[in-house]
């Protein structure tokens, strides 16, 4: 009996393997004509009043689009997005293509889903990963000043989504990110994204309230000091001597700063 090196492995099942391997061929069926990654680049904008007491700043929120120079929807705004290659992850290319359009590499990065009508893309069948980066204003003014030969906008949230033409199916995909967004900025600490290391409550009121204009919390300060669930997640600033350390850039009377800790507090809508 002819015994193969399989055999004396005592493989059956790697023949099996080997058998399915060769036979298979991927050609034979239908695939996706590409996978491409769009971000959803967020960032707070702000401004100072031009007033003679002081007051905080004015913030909005806002996205940035890239006019499509060609076919298809040439002339529309769209996100900014591009083609998975073979060599890399989904989220590796949102990466890249995040670092390539606004020279950011890491910050804020994630996924928040795929999008895959029929239809969605003229050229064929063209599955999209969708992602929302949040990203500092400094880092997206640069970009828009580097590029004579593409236009980027940035847009107020609401002006992108109610007032300007839109390629393929980026409504929704910035509707989408805007709703989550907006779950995050009042469920987790994301507004740290959005604020200096080291910031006043006020100021951490008005950039929760910048993405969530519903957001009305009249004992923000009480709350988010005092109550059991909250504590932790801010302490307060001090010196080596462990005096606090307020600011009155934004205010007659000087406030205390405080700072975000790494702490993620598990919250419940049920309490
Ligand atoms: N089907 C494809 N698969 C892979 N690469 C492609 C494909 N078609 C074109 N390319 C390459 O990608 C380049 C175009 O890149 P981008 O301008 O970044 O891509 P864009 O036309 O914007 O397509 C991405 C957009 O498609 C939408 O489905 C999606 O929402 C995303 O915004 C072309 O120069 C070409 O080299």
């Amino acid at each position: 009996m002819k015994i193969s090196n399989r055999m004396l492995c005592g493989d059956d099942k790697m023949n099996e393997e080997d058998k399915g391997q060769e036979s298979y061929n991927a050609k034979k069926y239908r695939t996706p004509d590409g996978v491409p990654a769009d971000i959803v680049m967020f960032t707070l904008t702000k401004r100072e009043r031009k007033t003679v007491t002081k007051t905080l700043p004015i913030r909005e929120l806002k996205v940035m689009l890239i006019r499509r120079k060609s076919w298809p929807y040439a002339g529309m705004w769209a996100l900014p997005g591009g083609f998975c290659q073979e060599s890399e992850s989904i989220y590796g290319a949102a990466k890249r293509e995040l670092k390539e359009e606004t020279g950011v590499d890491g910050g804020h990065l994630e996924y928040l889903g795929v999008y895959s009508t029929p239809g969605r893309d003229p050229r064929g069948w063209i599955i999209s990963n969708a992602f929302f980066a949040l990203v500092e204003e400094s880092a997206l003014e640069q970009r828009q000043a580097a590029d004579d030969a593409e236009e980027v906008g940035m847009f107020g949230i609401h002006e992108a989504l109610d007032q300007l033409e839109l390629a393929f199916d980026h409504r929704e995909i910035i509707r989408d990110a805007y709703v989550r967004i907006q779950q995050k900025m009042l469920q987790t600490t994301i507004a740290k994204q959005f604020l200096p290391k080291h910031f006043t409550l006020s100021e951490l009121y008005q950039v929760i309230q910048t993405v969530v204009p519903e957001f009305k919390e009249p004992n923000f300060i009480r709350k988010i000091t005092s109550t059991r669930s909250r504590q932790g997640i801010l302490e307060e600033v001090r010196d080596e001597m462990g005096k606090k350390l307020s600011s009155n850039q934004y205010s007659q009377r000087s406030a205390q700063l405080y700072m975000f800790t790494d702490e993620i507090p598990l919250l419940s809508i049920y309490t």
